[in-house]
């Protein structure tokens, strides 16, 4: 369990001391300048609650020199060969790997994740996402169409397709994962040839300061990635309603996403969304309880619960539930909740104050609707946003613990018989699509399940497989698009088809 002794023990390097005690300023063109917004944005550190560096927001002009710089740099950019773009996307990656130790201890201190885990997503996924796409960037091929148009036969015609960048690219991105989430919406986009203006998101802006420096050092053009900083409903809306932004990516919440596509209803800007989720994992009773009993705990507890894709609702076979509980809180006992820069700590503290305050009011409202508790991790007192992990079972579709994404490590159980359609009917009951898994060994009954299990993904035996090349996304409202794999890089590109008359003379 935390307490404010441990944060004590494990703080910062003095590398990252003098990093965060430096100015702190937003990237437009080629120049780190400190913002001119009226808010000072305080960024705590949440295993402390102290307040470790402070950036200012950027203001109405920043933004507006933001999308006149990528709009300048989207001439040469999206004009480079793949080749050239390639070249300078490899160098970023290599770079990243270069100073992941040190991104890593920065992304801890401003959102709390175990720095075991921060390390992990950079080493092993930021830096190969970027080389993938920088793969993709020299294989962006249209195609020859054989095709017949007035009155003119297909052997008399030449149709081909091209597939061109769609412009500057608005990005706004959350706190949960500040750098994979960042470098999920450079990396496609940059392949496809877009220039980017990126905000920072409010809790988290230190790390994207880092990233841009190692862009710059790669021999990133000036222009092609710009980085700004602010409150969401401010410089985030301002972006989202700017005339030179031809493109929006955005991940969060279902809320602000809906408000996205409010807002660009004027201008019909382009939408990508990654947005909530309260992705079902199902057990059967002829799964491998040894496997399956610690992957759903950490399906849901991963990240402390805050990740789009956690295996928030527990589907139990009423044949295995009782052993699957009595595990789910052997396993719950045995994750080591503490400051994230303790190298063994697994479950970090959440984001914020206030991120700690909606979590808690799911708890208490699963209790008051009558789920049962099975194992209450408790909130482990001393400073810092501590929440442990928490299990309620007997809960039912209607209730909020299996309708509303909580992003906190508190687990919801739903017991199920031998009536797939029933299983499928409460598995689908929910407004969101983006992931989720069901453990057996029978492989017939796993695909029929995954083909009927409305989401973006679905893990047989394996739950929120990610990797660069397979693509990630939501139904319903979960997002539209997908990020990764190819789909990633065509949510930047648009289409243009190309039809020649050769028997014109
Ligand atoms: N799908 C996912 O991965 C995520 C889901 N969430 C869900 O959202 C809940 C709330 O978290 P929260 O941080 O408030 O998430 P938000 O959706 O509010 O924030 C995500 C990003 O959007 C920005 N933003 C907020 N409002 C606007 C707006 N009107 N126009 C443009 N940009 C905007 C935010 O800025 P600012 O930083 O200033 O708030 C941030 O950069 C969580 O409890 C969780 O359920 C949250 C994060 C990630
Ligand atoms: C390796 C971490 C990358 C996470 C990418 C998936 C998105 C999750 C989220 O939005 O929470």
């Amino acid at each position: 369990m935390a307490d404010a002794s441990d944060a004590a023990i494990f703080g910062p390097s003095q590398e990252a001391l003098a990093f965060l005690a430096q100015a702190h300023g937003q990237l437009i063109g080629e120049a780190f300048v400190e913002g001119r917004g009226a808010t000072l944005i305080e960024v705590e550190d949440p295993a402390t609650e102290q307040v470790i560096a402070k950036v200012r927001a950027s203001s109405a002009e920043d933004l507006d020199q933001a999308v006149a710089a990528a709009r300048k740099a989207f001439k040469g950019w999206s004009r480079a060969s793949g080749a050239d773009r390639a070249r300078i996307m490899l160098r970023f990656a290599d770079l990243l790997e270069r100073d992941a130790d040190k991104l890593a201890e920065i992304e801890t201190l401003e959102n709390g994740m175990p720095i075991a885990l921060s390390g992990a997503t950079i080493k092993g996924f930021c830096a190969d996402y970027v080389r993938y796409y920088a793969g993709l960037a020299t294989k962006l091929e249209g195609s020859t169409i054989p095709a017949r148009a007035n009155g003119r036969e297909a052997l008399d015609l030449l149709v081909y397709t091209v597939r061109e960048p769609v412009g500057v690219v608005g990005a706004i991105v959350p706190w949960n994962v500040p750098v994979s989430m960042i470098i999920l919406k450079l990396a496609p986009a940059l392949a496809a040839g877009c220039t980017l203006v990126l905000k920072s998101a409010e809790l988290t802006p230190l790390t994207s300061i880092l990233v841009a420096r190692l862009w710059l050092e790669a021999g990133g053009p000036p222009g092609v990635f710009n980085l700004i900083h602010g409150l969401g409903h401010e410089i985030g809306a301002a972006l989202v309603s700017h005339p030179g932004v031809d493109k929006i990516t955005f991940t969060g919440s279902t809320a602000v996403g809906k408000e996205i596509v409010r807002a660009v209803s004027h201008d019909l800007k382009r939408v990508s969304l990654e947005l909530g989720g309260k992705s079902p994992f199902v057990i059967f009773p002829d799964a491998d309880l040894a496997d399956a009993i610690p992957s759903a705990a950490m399906a849901c507890f991963f990240l402390s619960g805050q990740n789009c894709m956690a295996g928030t609702r527990l589907f139990v076979h009423e044949k295995v539930l009782e052993p699957v509980l009595e595990g789910l809180a052997q396993t719950a006992a045995y994750l080591k909740v503490g400051p994230g820069l303790d190298p063994t700590t697994m479950i970090g503290p959440l984001v914020s104050a206030r991120q700690k305050g909606r979590v808690l009011e799911h708890v208490e409202a699963a209790a008051a609707e009558g789920a049962r508790l099975t194992y209450a991790g408790g909130v482990p007192g001393g400073p810092g946003h501590y929440v442990a992990p928490t299990i309620y079972a007997d809960v039912t579709p209607g209730m909020r613990l299996a309708r509303e994404e909580v992003f906190g490590p508190v687990l919801g159980v739903q017991a199920f018989g031998d009536d797939d359609e029933a299983l499928l009917s409460a598995i689908n009951a929910t407004t969101y699509g983006l992931s989720g898994s069901v453990w057996t060994r029978d492989l017939s009954r796993a695909h029929r399940m995954a083909r009927a299990i409305d989401s973006g993904q679905v893990g047989v035996n394996i739950h929120a497989a990610l990797s660069p090349e397979t693509p990630f996304g939501g139904n319903r409202q979960s997002g539209w698009g997908r990020e990764f794999g190819r789909e990633g890089v065509d949510a930047y590109l648009k289409t243009k088809a190309v039809s020649v008359n050769l028997g014109a003379g």
